[in-house]
């Protein structure tokens, strides 16, 4: 990410944003409703147009990778499968962008539990269900690098555990994998890393050991305590370089 801006009319949802997502991790991405969160990762897929800066994907921008989905899987809105399409449809019509194989689909529906509700249409889905088939649809591709907004949402305890050990086998299989969550506790059980923004701006950019090693305190105290400053800075101290650097936790 390069100095990312994006404005919504008077609004900036982002400015000035620079940090890197490293492979061989999972690095969550943190920060208040409305921080720009989802706005971020939008931009790294050409979804929104920054209006400043951008961000590359192993070196290239996204929009000039050939075969995108095998670069990047992302869920950004596990809502968005056609509600009148069967899941394996949804999956299908994915996969003949890229020329995606039929054993693919079956791989991707079983590594994500969703066999025996491949036939349903996605209108049927509890939540649950449809980030599974987001996280399908993400996996498709086999790719390097995923970007997920807030998978955990409406996943079951055994939902939950399965997409721990899943983020962390794709992370230990040396891919970059960048989610967000408001969920701290669960976030700190898979995270390496972590990326905290606030208002649009870098807060933090740290590992989940640097962060909760001061004062042995839990990642959600941390958060909380960062998110704080942030907002106080916000409030009226305005005149301090606030904008942070693409490493290091900021006091
Ligand atoms: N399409 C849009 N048009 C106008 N403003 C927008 C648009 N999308 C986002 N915003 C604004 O940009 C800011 C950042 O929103 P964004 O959804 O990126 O935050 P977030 O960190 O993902 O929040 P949450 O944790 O609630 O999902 C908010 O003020 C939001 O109202």
């Amino acid at each position: 990410m390069q100095s990312l801006g994006k404005r919504y009319g008077r609004t900036w949802a982002v400015r000035d944003l620079s940090f890197e997502v490293r492979p061989g991790k999972v690095t969550g991405f943190l920060g208040p409703n409305g921080a720009g969160k989802s706005t971020t990762m939008r931009s790294i897929v050409g979804l929104d147009r920054p209006t400043r800066g951008g961000a590359l994907i192993d070196g290239t921008r996204y929009a000039k990778l050939s075969a995108p989905l095998r670069e990047v899987g992302t869920l950004l809105d596990a809502t968005s499968a056609h509600r009148s399409r069967r899941a394996v449809d949804h999956l299908r019509t994915v996969a003949a962008t890229h020329g995606f194989s039929r054993a693919r689909i079956d791989e991707v529906l079983e590594l994500t539990g969703l066999e025996s509700a491949a036939r349903l249409k996605a209108g049927k889905f509890s939540l649950g269900m449809s980030q599974r088939l987001g996280i399908a649809v993400a996996l498709l591709g086999d790719p390097h690098t995923l970007i997920l907004d807030e998978p955990v949402n409406g996943l079951d305890p055994e939902g939950v555990t399965w997409i721990r050990g899943l983020l962390g086998s794709l992370a230990a299989e040396g891919r970059t994998v960048f989610l967000s969550s408001h969920l701290l506790s669960e976030l700190a059980l898979v995270a390496d890393h972590v990326v905290v923004i606030g208002r649009g701006e870098l807060i933090a950019d740290a590992s989940i050991a640097e962060l909760t090693s001061h004062a042995g305190r839990t990642l959600e105290e941390a958060y909380i305590d960062l998110t704080r400053d942030a907002v106080e800075y916000h409030g009226g101290k305005a005149g301090k370089d606030h904008a942070g650097g693409a490493d290091g936790v900021r006091s």
